[in-house]
């Protein structure tokens, strides 16, 4: 973008301009009458205010074509500048208007001048304004030269947003109380057609977000979970598309800008004006695209952000709680529940409780678990899923999963929902296959056979999964070797920022 507008500013479009070959004439002829017209002495005066009048006319035509030029120069961008190039195109007729004036006078009130002869009078005044009207002609065309050697960025930004900026000093004041310039005003158009744009935006997302919504005050969201989740899909798939196709015709825009570029640097040789007017077209196009396609980019933010870590209309809190079998993740999950307000869905529990429901999976699901071996994730991660929409809660302590690298990407995939971090309970072999011996809940797993191939199994594909998230930063590591109270003071540790907020009654 820069590169663009810097590119540009390397070849602006204005040439430099002379005074006509007629004022020049007219001016010299406007010196010289008094000496021309010597030999009738009655004609000098008459002649002398009919000329400057004539003059006068001349330069207000002139100060409309350099107004003109000053328009020009607004409208590419270079707003300051352009300021100060108006007052400056406009002194010169200032100075002939007044000076013609002043002769006017002079004529008028001839017989009141005793001083000196009207006709010096007359001349001294006409000296006076051709020096000066010439003085501010070659202001103005060093200006003008100044511009075409200028390397710097329009400050149309500047000027455009400097109405809505504070200002101390004085002349800043004067600046943003300046009048927007046609440019801005475009530029203005733009923005509200942007804000436009965007409330549209807002809308489809509100409408999107509306599906998340409840619908009664009960805990069962009447909403279809396979479907909520399609949908969100969905609208991510078409929203990227939509961004490519807006970035590539914002590449398409950025080519042409940059062909009309060199366009415009042989334009500055030829002085053909028309395609600046092109390359403004295109710059102004530049900038339409480029709000376009950041107001996408914000738009596809707040997508994602509403697809992730949603689930049943609900932003979720989750937390893995992983660690060898019998590390002590269950006794501990039961701990934070009554601290921290979190809900517990341990993997192997919601696996045994399908097992006991007679559902269709279960037998398949009962020799997995005897073997040692991890059950498919979709069945795991559609048990998981019921489970949390079927809670009021939206902060989950999700126990013994992911159990191997699928089931860590197809929930991540399936739900969007990333963990909060893994708690990752540290414990020796032989210190876990004492306590699942010890343990003597009727489990089919806890026997030392099963324990061996839970073992492998844990080294094989959990670990593996423990190892990712580390990667990522996500690992929380506890010492589970330690007694029961011990360990869950380094817990706590952990979840003191999730603590419930100390409400105060009065
Ligand atoms: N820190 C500890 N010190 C001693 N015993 C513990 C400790 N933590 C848990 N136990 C005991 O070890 C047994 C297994 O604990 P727990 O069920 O919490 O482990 P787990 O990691 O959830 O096991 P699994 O993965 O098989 O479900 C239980 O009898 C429990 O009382
Ligand atoms: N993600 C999971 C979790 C568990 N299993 C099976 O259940 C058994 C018991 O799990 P615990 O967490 O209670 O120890 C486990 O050995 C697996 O067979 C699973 O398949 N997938």
């Amino acid at each position: 973008m820069a590169h663009e507008r810097g590119g540009a500013a390397r070849h602006p479009p204005l040439r430099r301009h002379q005074p006509p070959r007629r004022t020049r004439c007219l001016a010299s002829v406007a010196i010289s009458a008094p000496w021309i017209f010597l030999f009738a002495p009655d004609m000098i005066s008459p002649l002398l205010c009919s000329s400057n009048v004539i003059l006068l006319v001349l330069t207000g035509i002139f100060q409309q074509y350099w107004v003109h030029q000053v328009r020009k120069v607004r409208l590419q961008g270079y707003y300051v500048f352009s300021q100060k190039l108006k007052h400056i195109a406009r002194l010169p007729f200032a100075t002939i208007a007044s000076r013609t004036a002043l002769m006017l006078l002079i004529m008028v009130c001839q017989p009141l001048v005793h001083i000196l002869s009207v006709s010096l009078l007359l001349r001294i005044a006409i000296v006076v304004e051709v020096t000066c009207a010439g003085c501010f002609m070659g202001l103005y065309i060093w200006h003008i030269h100044r511009y075409n050697s200028l390397d710097g960025q329009p400050d149309i930004l500047r000027s455009l947003y400097s109405a809505l900026q504070p200002s101390n000093t004085f002349e800043d004041q004067r600046y943003y109380d300046a009048r927007l310039s046609e440019q801005q005003m475009a530029l203005l158009q733009y923005q509200r057609e942007n804000i436009h744009y965007l409330s549209e935006e807002v809308l489809r997302l509100q409408e999107c977000l509306s599906k998340y919504q409840r619908t009664d005050a009960g805990t069962t969201p009447q909403v279809d979970l396979a479907h909520l989740l399609a949908s969100r899909d969905q609208e991510l798939r078409a929203l990227t598309a939509e961004m490519n196709q807006v970035h590539s015709e914002l590449q398409l825009a950025r080519g042409l800008i940059d062909e009309k570029d060199s366009e415009i640097q042989h334009i500055r040789v030829s002085n053909n004006q028309d395609n600046f007017e092109l390359w403004a077209q295109l710059w102004m196009l530049q900038q339409l695209w480029l709000r376009r396609y950041f107001a996408l980019l914000i738009y596809l933010k707040l997508i994602i952000e509403v697809a992730e870590n949603t689930l049943g209309g609900k932003k979720v809190t989750v937390v893995f709680v992983l660690g060898g079998p019998g590390s002590g993740k269950g006794t501990q999950c039961a701990n934070i529940v009554e601290h921290f307000g979190f809900t517990h869905l341990s993997a192997g529990d919601l696996l045994r409780a399908e097992i006991k429901s007679g559902s269709e999976n279960g037998t398949m699901i009962e020799n997995m678990i005897k073997e040692g071996k991890i059950v498919p994730s979709e069945v795991t991660i559609k048990l998981l899923q019921e489970a949390m929409i079927k809670k009021e809660n939206d902060k989950f302590l999700i126990d013994g999963f992911p159990r191997n690298e699928e089931n860590r990407a197809a929930f991540e995939n399936v739900t969007k929902i990333s963990p909060a971090f893994v708690l990752f309970f540290d414990c020796s072999e032989e210190e876990m296959e004492r306590r699942l011996l010890g343990r003597n809940q009727g489990r089919v797993d806890d026997n030392i056979e099963t324990i061996k191939k839970r073992f492998k199994t844990f080294v094989e594909s959990s670990l593996p999964v423990i190892e990712y998230y580390n990667s990522k930063d996500k690992v929380k590591k506890i010492d589970a070797a330690k007694p029961i109270p011990e360990v869950f003071e380094d817990v706590k540790t952990i979840f003191a920022p999730y603590a419930p907020k100390v409400v105060f009654h009065i």
